[in-house]
């Protein structure tokens, strides 16, 4: 009752997450999907590894309202010269699943998350 009228951000998804240690490892995992599977290995050839992890770690964990901020590139910037087709979005969106599967991400996590991507597709796919 009371706690609505307190505006504290929602860090729900965050602490399902396993907070910014539990995310560094869903994009770890993420990347080894990445470079396996063809649908969309190419486009990633030759990318910086390193400040890819740190970037989308601090992505995701700014946007599951974690005390993260995202500090790369504008996403519609990075991602408008790759020719993104809705195959190889959706094929990133099923490795970010499968990659919290393995890492023991609840479901309801997963898809909570998922949701509050989705806003970014606009930006992201082939424009
Ligand atoms: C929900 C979908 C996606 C999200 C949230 C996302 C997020 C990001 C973020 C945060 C970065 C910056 C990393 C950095 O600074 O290096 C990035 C870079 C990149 N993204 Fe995405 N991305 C998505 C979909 C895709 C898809 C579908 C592809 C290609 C199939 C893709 C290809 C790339 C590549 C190649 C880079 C590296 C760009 C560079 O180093 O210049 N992304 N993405």
């Amino acid at each position: 009752g009371c706690q609505s009228l307190h505006s504290e951000p929602d860090n729900s998804l965050y602490l399902q997450l396993g907070e910014r240690a539990g995310i560094a490892n869903v994009v770890e995992d993420l990347l080894y999907l990445i470079v396996d599977d063809e649908r969309i290995n190419e486009q990633f050839k030759g990318m910086d590894v390193a400040q890819f992890h740190r970037n989308l770690t601090d992505q995701l964990c700014e946007l599951s309202g974690g005390p993260c901020e995202y500090s790369g590139r504008e996403m519609r910037e990075l991602h408008a010269a790759m020719g993104i087709t809705d195959t190889q979005f959706n094929a990133l969106a099923e490795n970010l699943i499968l990659a919290m599967e393995e890492n023991h991400v609840p479901t309801t996590a997963q898809n909570r998350l998922i949701k509050r991507l989705l806003p970014l597709y606009p930006d992201i796919r082939h424009l």
